[in-house]
């Protein structure tokens, strides 16, 4: 097989989220060897440094969304750079900064799939659904949205980055490790048909078969696209993120999940948001978030 092509993105931003600090998530993944970890996979691995764009001018949110064209300038900034490494034939891995940013890398992803004739398919690993509009919205805070930017509902300037409007459609998503969902925000996913494995689901049937039913209909056609929410994982495990729910996958089901993507042989872009090192310790988190990150690139614990 020929050698694969990792590109890593730095988006130092915060600008979508709700405490401050995911703009420090860049650095602390490199800090945690993110690059050389993938190197020694055997993946070639080019860091494209990091991305620029507004500074966070810490502002309550405007008719529901705080910083909205912050958060556009930051997605369209995305958008370009993973777009340009798909288009190299990479694979772009989007170090974040906050969950906002995946508007730009999905709809990047999208456009991409509509050249090639590939079959999108995002698996959204979190503890939130994201899918909050101005009206559902508690917070106003864009990392709150990107799930329903991309399937159309949001603001012009976030629903329009990309070539195609929506960008995507609820049917591309898989949500795994759900377990916080705002009250309007429910009655949207229900509404959207949105299919989530959430940790109720998990907890009865155990990850295994959970994310054999997630990965199911995944064949060679399929660009497989994980958008990593660190606050995916348990608090305990992982308290390096502005917005932990108790109650996440344990390090062994984190790794099953990636380790089971990983055998797809599918993967080919990443997002990697929300880590957010003002509530690390030790850079634990990052750390744990590598770790995983190489089993989502075939690192295996399998003797047999
Ligand atoms: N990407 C995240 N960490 N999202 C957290 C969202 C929290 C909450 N549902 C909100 O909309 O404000
Ligand atoms: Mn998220
Ligand atoms: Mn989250």
């Amino acid at each position: 097989m020929t050698q694969q092509t990792v590109s890593l993105i730095g988006a130092p931003t915060d600008i979508g989220a709700g405490h401050r600090g995911a703009s420090m998530g860049p650095e602390a993944l490199r800090v945690a060897g993110l690059g050389e970890r993938l190197s020694a996979r055997g993946l070639k691995v080019i860091d494209r440094g990091n991305l620029q764009g507004p500074l966070n001018p810490w502002l309550p949110p405007e008719n529901g969304y705080r910083h909205l064209d912050e958060v556009a300038a930051w997605n369209m900034a995305v958008h370009t750079a993973v777009r340009q490494e798909l288009q190299a034939g990479r694979i772009p891995v989007m170090l974040g900064g906050d969950h906002c940013l995946a508007i730009g890398s999905i709809s990047a992803v999208a456009d991409h799939c509509r050249d090639t004739g590939k079959k999108l398919r995002v698996l959204w690993l979190d503890a939130h659904a994201d899918f909050n509009t101005a009206n559902a919205t508690p917070s106003g805070n864009i990392h709150g949205m990107p799930v329903a930017c991309l399937c159309g509902n949001g603001p012009d300037v976030l629903t329009g980055i990309g070539s195609h409007r929506p960008s995507t459609s609820p049917q591309v998503f898989r949500q795994v490790g759900i377990r916080s969902v705002d009250e309007g925000e429910k009655k949207l996913v229900r509404e959207a048909g949105m299919k989530i494995v959430d940790m109720r689901h998990i907890d009865e049937v155990g990850m295994k078969r959970a994310m054999e039913e997630v990965l199911a209909d995944i064949d060679e056609d399929t660009h497989l696209h994980v958008s990593f929410d660190v606050d995916f994982l348990d608090p305990p495990d992982a308290p390096g993120v502005g917005t932990t729910v108790r109650g996440g996958p344990t390090y062994r089901e984190a790794q099953l999940c990636m380790e089971m993507i990983a055998d797809t042989g599918r993967l080919a872009s990443l997002d990697i948001v929300e880590l957010n090192p003002a509530y690390d310790v030790h850079n634990q988190t990052a750390e744990l978030a590598v770790d995983l990150v190489e089993s989502l690139f075939g690192k295996s614990t399998l003797i047999r």
